[in-house]
């Protein structure tokens, strides 16, 4: 990041003012600490407890502000780069440490205050920088990692060169934003067939990935459709509580809201949980696997005002079962569907195998843009409906379709991105490791009349070698991977299969550029990826990138 390195340097002269600035306040350094710890806190320049006045020069992928001390790197919970701050040291490690914020003595240009709500709720590290700058700081930070961890040349485009302004997911999610801002660069010799169905000419050796501005939001709160609440007890009262686990811990912080959710999802919070509490549900104890209530989840359709809560248990047995239906049925009348889903392992994953409907249906329904979908509970549904649609706009676009295509939707959850596919494409084949999500995406095809999607249960890297191996090949495939990115099998077999075009959408942009590289070394041209804002106030960003068969 070229900024980054310019501030890298003034940090570095700034080094020697800051050992000079520092309080050394370590009273209790070494006291109980490991060999290992002591052996790190040795050839640190600082040590815990010890105060430091220290440059912010960059921001962590989990939205840290990045400072040094005597080129020791500190990782500072809600500092801006740009700002100069005095921070408590809280833990020293051989090649970084963290530092707790005391007292800004700048501020960052693009901070603004946050007053009147939880510190953090549930993720929002990012909530004290304007929405702009997290917009782009996420263009950044997918630049930074293409490079870095791809090896890509980029090309960050800005809003001018694009020909549209940030702000507007609608616009920007338009067709003439699209041409504008994925054109193939001046290139020549091999050729690739765009989505626009125009032939190109890339030089093979031309690297440079173009990364576009990204698509925010109008309005960045309220956005949320589920909200998976952990349940515990508090130490002091015994009450049982329930809201978001403190940062990097399993402290649960209890609260009634959040200003990222939907405001019918606050009151369900809050009368989930005083139900729980009315009828003597039993906390439940993560340190010693007792208690009963885990994880109250809940979803809500935006589009249809349609609620699912989702008790997950650690156990079958839900005493006074009855009555807490009913209540939480009169108290919540949007409620379609209440279910039970158990959970005895002693794990951090939140749901279990097993689901059971208590009351209502064993699904809810939301549209994106004019289809229906059917999601039940533990099936995968993208979290911000705003910005699904401009995800799924701008997956569906790349993938160029004329209707003759066959198309593979692989990680297809309950068949969203397959069914506006299948809209556009001769035929549509989905795969989906959760078998609850395949079972919905049967359903959603026949509930909008779509027949030429089909579904399988299965893991992509499994099943598509065996589409392969049955003489099943396909024109564009889609992969939209959980945090971990694709199977390097899965990546074989397209390799293999060789598709004209591949669009992939991801939530993680580091296993996405280790992905790319992959593609990109198996002759595939990374032509543009289109960072989309789907979790504002958190570090987490979405891309859809555009991926052509380089053809000689
Ligand atoms: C990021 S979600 C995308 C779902 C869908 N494309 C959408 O937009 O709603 C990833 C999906 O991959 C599924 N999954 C995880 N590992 C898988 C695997 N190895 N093979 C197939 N699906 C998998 C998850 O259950 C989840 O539904």
């Amino acid at each position: 990041m070229n900024n980054q390195g310019e501030k890298r340097g003034q940090s570095g002269r700034r080094g020697q003012e800051q050992a000079k600035g520092r309080v050394r306040n370590n009273g209790g350094r070494g006291r109980g600490s490991s060999s290992a710890a002591s052996k790190a806190v040795s050839t640190a320049p600082v040590q815990k407890n010890d105060e430091v006045t220290l440059d912010i020069i960059g921001l962590t992928h989990e939205g840290d502000g990045v400072g040094r001390v005597e080129g020791f790197t500190l990782f500072v919970e809600d500092a801006l780069p740009g700002e100069r701050i005095v921070a408590h040291v809280l833990k020293v490690k051989k090649q970084y440490g963290y530092a707790k914020l005391k007292q800004r003595l700048t501020d960052s240009v693009d901070r603004v205050e946050v007053t009147g709500r939880p510190e953090h709720y549930g993720g929002c590290q990012l909530e004290y920088m304007s929405y702009d700058a997290q917009l782009r700081w996420k263009q950044q930070h997918v630049v930074d990692v293409l490079e870095r961890i791809g090896k890509f040349e980029v090309s960050k485009l800005t809003e001018a060169e694009v020909g549209t302004s940030v702000g507007s997911a609608a616009k920007l999610g338009s067709m003439e934003k699209s041409e504008a801002g994925s054109g193939v660069e001046a290139l020549e010799a091999n050729s690739v067939i765009d989505a626009e169905g125009t032939e190109t000419s890339v030089k093979a050796s031309t690297k440079s990935v173009q990364v576009l501005p990204t698509l925010g939001m109008d309005n960045p709160w309220r956005y949320r459709n589920k909200a998976q609440i952990p349940i515990g007890k508090d130490v002091r009262t015994g009450e049982l509580i329930g809201g978001y686990f403190a940062r990097a811990s399993h402290r649960i912080i209890d609260t009634d809201a959040s200003l990222i959710q939907h405001e019918a999802m606050d009151a369900a919070m809050k009368t989930v949980k005083e139900v729980a509490r009315q009828y003597g549900v039993e906390p439940y104890n993560e340190e010693t696997h007792t208690g009963l209530l885990r994880h109250v989840v809940i979803r809500y359709g935006f589009h249809t005002n349609e609620m699912m809560i989702v008790l997950v248990t650690n156990g079958e047995r839900l005493p006074q079962k009855e009555v807490i239906v009913d209540a939480l049925v009169e108290r919540l009348p949007q409620l379609k569907s209440i279910c039970q889903n158990i959970n005895t392992k002693q794990t951090n994953v939140i749901m279990g195998d097993k689901t059971k409907v208590l009351w209502g249906s064993e699904t809810i329904t939301d549209y994106i843009g004019d289809l229906q979908f059917a999601i039940s509970a533990r099936s995968f549904y993208q979290v911000n409906p705003v910005q699904t649609e401009v995800l799924y706009e701008e997956a569906v676009k790349l993938a160029g379709l004329t209707g003759q295509e066959t198309v593979i939707d692989a990680y297809c959850g309950i068949g969203t991105i397959s069914l506006f596919l299948a809209q556009r494409a001769k035929r549509v084949l989905g795969v989906e490791i959760v078998e609850e999500a395949i079972a919905d995406a049967r359903r959603n095809a026949a509930l909008n009349g779509i027949t030429n999607a089909e579904f399988a249960v299965g893991a992509s890297e499994v099943v598509i070698p065996q589409w392969k191996s049955a003489g099943i090949t396909a024109d564009v495939i889609v992969v939209d991977p959980p945090r971990k990115g694709c199977d390097p099998a899965l990546l074989d077999t397209m390799l293999e299969m060789r598709p004209e075009r591949i669009v992939y959408v991801s939530c993680n942009p580091s296993t996405l550029a280790r992905d790319l590289r992959v593609l990109a070394d198996g002759g595939y041209m990374v032509k543009s990826v289109q960072p989309v804002d789907m979790f504002p106030h958190t570090p987490h960003v979405e891309c859809v990138v555009s991926i052509y068969r380089i053809d000689k």
